[in-house]
Order: C-alpha cells, then structure tokens, then sequence
C-alpha cells in the first residue's frame, strides 16, 4: 500500500457578482478567486481493502458524498481502476460552511491528484466535465490555477496572472451559512431574473488589471442579503477596518469575513487579536497562495 498525502487549500473570492437564475437552477456568477494557505489534509491509501473516507469531522461520507463521487466517476472514464479501492482520510481544518469552499476543495484537489498519481491523462476539458458534476467550484479546485476568472456556474475557470501575494485575517464565526439558503436569500431580495448589475461588466468586473485595481474592485453581492440576515458579521467587517485592514470582504456566501493586512501588520495583528478576543469566532492569520505546489506532498509505502 502506498499513501501520499497533500493539502487541499481554501479559497477566498475577491469579486463576487451574481447574475440570472438558469433554467438548471444554478445561478451565473462573476468571481475572482485565490486559493490561500489553510488548508485540510488529504490522505489518500491505495490500494485498500475498500472505498472508504473517514474526516476528524462530520461530513457526509457515503456513496453519494464528494468524495466518493469522484471514485465512481474516475471508474467511469478509466474502467480499470474498478480493480482497486482507496482510503480517502481527511484532516479537516477549513471550517464548514464558511464560504472557503472546504468540501470542493476536497473533492477538487482529491480529483487533480489522481488524475496526476494514476496517470490518467484527463486534460482540463475532461476535468471540468467531471468536477463540475462535483460541485459549482469544483473546478477551480480541480485545477492547477491559483488565482482564476471564473464565469458560467463555475464551469469556466480562466486563469490570471501575477496572483497578489497578501497576508490575510480570516474571522471565521462558530455558525456556518448554507449555500443554497444564501442564493436564495438572493433571489427574493433582487430577484431571480436580475441580470448583473454591472452595466460595463467588461471593464468594470472581468478585468483585473493589477493588485491595486483588485484591491480596490473588491466585492461580494451576498454581503446585501448575508449582513442583513446576520447584522454580527457586518460588525466583524468594521472591526476588521478598525483593526487595520486594507480591505474587509465577506467570502463567498459566509460566513468568514477576509481581512487583507496592510505590509507592515504586526499593529493590526495584535489589534485584530484583541477586538475579537470575546467573540464567538476563531481568527486564523494566513496567506494568498501565488503557486500550487507540486503533488503530491509527502508520499510513502506502508505494509
Ligand atoms: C457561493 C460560492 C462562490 O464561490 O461559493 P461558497 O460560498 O459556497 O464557498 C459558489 O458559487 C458556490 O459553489 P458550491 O459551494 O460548489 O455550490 P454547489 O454545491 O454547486 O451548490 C449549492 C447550491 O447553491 C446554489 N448555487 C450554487 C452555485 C451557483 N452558481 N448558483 C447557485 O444557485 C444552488 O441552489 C445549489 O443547489
Ligand atoms: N469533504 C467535505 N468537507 C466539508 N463539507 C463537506 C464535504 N463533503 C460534503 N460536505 C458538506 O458540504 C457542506 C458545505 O460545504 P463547505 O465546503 O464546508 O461550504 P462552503 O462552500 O460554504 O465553504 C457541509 O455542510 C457538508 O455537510
């Protein structure tokens, strides 16, 4: 048996832009997205007696979660693998339902990593096609981009370059935001037919002509419908401000609130420490990630 091991990072969204409900019940989206440097650990063993995923948390696990879905759909293209079985344990450290796409990260990176350890030769068409049966941000996970554009549901991930490299605070509150609750939220707020509000989406929304324009376009539609149901995480904003921060967003539907430190953020950090120290969160410091490492992390055989 062998087991190789690497890290399934997070994502923040530095743009987020909600368009028009599709007739397949998913919304069209304008996103910037990073990945960053918290991440779970993927651990996966094979070949095992087995297909099993076992997590340090509750999360679905059976034949139908994430996981288990990329085996049955890497069997699909490859029917030779039906000869063997993996252990898929996860190490999880990205909170739940916080808008830093833990589980598609999961299932995004465990898809890119087989892909490269079994030699399967799936090109980045062949990998959307699957990812996105996984999950709308699958695959940006499953991709080998950073930092990426990304359109349609999710589907369409076009990377950018020059990813900014920023040190980051994520206040990442003990309750988490479903996803579907928030685009719904959405819809009877603004409407489901609402296109983007944007009117020069071209210039305004689809370029990011460098880190300062990124900084300074930064955005979330969700945080209208998010704050209002949640008027605690429009606090933890300004606090983020108060401390310091250049930029305080919320990420993707939440529940975490991003704040990029300014360079020199030894003051903010402390200040940031002490202005949360009696809420329910728990404050993570972290980076942007400007290059997906290599995979896989760490590997070795067992008996
Ligand atoms: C909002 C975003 C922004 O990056 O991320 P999170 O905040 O969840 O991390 C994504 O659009 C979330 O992607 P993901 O978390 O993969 O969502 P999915 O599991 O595919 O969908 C959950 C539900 O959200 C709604 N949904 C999702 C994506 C989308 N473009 N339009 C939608 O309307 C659908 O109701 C769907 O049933
Ligand atoms: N590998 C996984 N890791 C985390 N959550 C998972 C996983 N597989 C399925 N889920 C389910 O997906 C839900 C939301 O996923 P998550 O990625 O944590 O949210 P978000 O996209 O908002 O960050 C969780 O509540 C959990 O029940």
């Amino acid at each position: 048996m062998i087991e190789y091991r690497f890290l399934s990072h997070a994502k923040i969204n530095w743009r987020l832009h909600i368009g028009s409900l599709r007739s397949d019940g998913y919304h069209n989206i304008i996103t910037v997205m990073q990945k960053i440097s918290l991440g779970d650990e993927v651990r996966v063993v094979f070949p095992a007696l087995e297909d099993v995923v076992t997590c340090s948390e509750s999360i679905p696990t059976d034949k139908n979660s994430p996981l288990m879905k990329v085996l049955h759909l890497i069997r699909e293209i490859k029917p030779s693998l039906k000869r063997f079985c993996f252990e898929i344990q996860i190490l999880k450290r990205i909170p739940q339902q916080s808008g830093l796409g833990g589980a598609s990260s999961n299932a995004g990176t465990l898809l890119r990593a087989l892909n490269k350890l079994l030699k399967l030769g799936l090109d980045e068409k062949e990998l959307v096609k699957i990812a996105i049966q996984l999950g709308s941000d699958v695959p940006f996970f499953a991709s080998d981009y950073v930092f990426a554009l990304v359109r349609g549901k999710g589907e369409v991930v076009v990377p950018i370059p020059d990813p900014p490299q920023r040190e980051l605070v994520l206040v990442c509150p003990s309750f988490g935001i479903s996803t579907a609750w928030a685009y719904q939220a959405w819809d009877l707020k603004v409407g489901a037919s609402q296109g983007f509000r944007e009117k020069d989406e071209r210039n305004k929304v689809l370029v990011v002509e460098s880190e300062d324009s990124l900084l300074r376009d930064v955005h979330n539609d969700f945080e209208e419908v998010v704050f209002a149901h949640y008027p605690e995480l429009f606090s933890y904003k300004r606090k983020l401000y108060q401390a310091g921060c250049e930029k305080a967003f919320l990420s993707g539907s939440g529940s975490t609130l991003v704040g990029v430190l300014p360079q020199e953020n030894h003051r903010t950090k402390n200040m940031v420490v002490e202005l949360f120290r009696d809420e329910p969160v728990r404050v993570v410091f972290c980076k942007t990630l400007c290059q997906e490492p290599a995979l896989p992390a760490f590997c070795r055989g067992r008996v």
